[in-house]
């Protein structure tokens, strides 16, 4: 299976287009009012429709209740619930069985014992998102720019499926996947030129560098 791209925190028409005509797999949404890349509700809904049908569209929810994803579900009609806030394994699990939407959860990691949280949530999501922790001071859960030690990942090989985040740009995706051989990586910081700005040249750059890294990754995933 070939690596999965998702760009992430995408809020033009014109930055959609430059990810998705790049080969991006996922893009992603946030509806994270502290964020750079939050986009309201109607803008929302206008860039799903006109990535619909060419990438899936991740809608980025931190901590959100039933009736605030319900809105998102029913406007913008995503195809995946990304949930990047503290949300424990019954409410992940809970998501999942009320909505139709795929479910990836976001898992903070900065040392191998935060890896545990993994297997806990293996059968309550369709996709474990490994994130950095965010550094002290920020007021965000992820988007931060921040990596963790990738060398914790090496023989890493969970039950579930599973993507890599935090921190990843063009130069460092092929490190990221050669030490960690992720079946897929999620960016935002590293495809910018500043926070909430989306670069095309650094998009096509981070996706170009990454299938290039993966190509080499792939064999070594098939072999073990
Ligand atoms: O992007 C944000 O501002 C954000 C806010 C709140 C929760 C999550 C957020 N972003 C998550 C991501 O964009 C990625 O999934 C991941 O954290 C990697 O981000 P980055 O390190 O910036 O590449």
């Amino acid at each position: 299976m070939s690596l999965i791209v998702k760009i992430c925190g995408l809020s033009s028409r014109e930055t959609l287009d430059d990810a998705i005509d790049a080969g991006a797999d996922m893009v992603g949404l946030v509806f994270f009012g502290r964020s750079p890349r939050f986009v309201r509700m109607e803008d929302a809904a206008a860039l799903a429709d006109h990535a619909r049908g060419r990438a899936e569209i991740v809608a980025l929810t931190v901590d959100l209740d039933d009736s605030e994803i319900s809105a998102i579900v029913e406007r913008v009609r995503p195809d995946w619930l990304q949930l990047h806030g503290a949300e424990p394994v019954g409410r992940v699990a809970a998501i999942r069985k009320r909505f139709p939407q795929k479910v990836m959860k976001a898992l903070g990691i900065r040392s191998p014992d935060d890896l545990a949280a993994v297997d806990d949530y293996a059968s309550v999501a369709d996709c474990i998102l490994l994130d950095a922790k965010p550094p002290a001071g920020s007021d965000r859960p992820g988007g931060n720019g921040a990596s963790f030690d990738w060398t914790m990942l090496e023989g890493f090989r969970p039950r579930v499926d599973w993507m890599l985040s935090g921190g990843l740009d063009p130069d460092n995706v092929g490190e990221a996947l050669r030490i960690s051989h992720a079946p897929g990586v999620d960016v935002s910081s590293g495809v910018e030129s500043a926070p909430g700005r989306k670069d095309a040249d650094r998009i096509r750059a981070f996706i170009a560098a990454a299938r290039n890294a993966d190509s080499v990754s792939a064999a070594t995933r098939k072999a073990s």
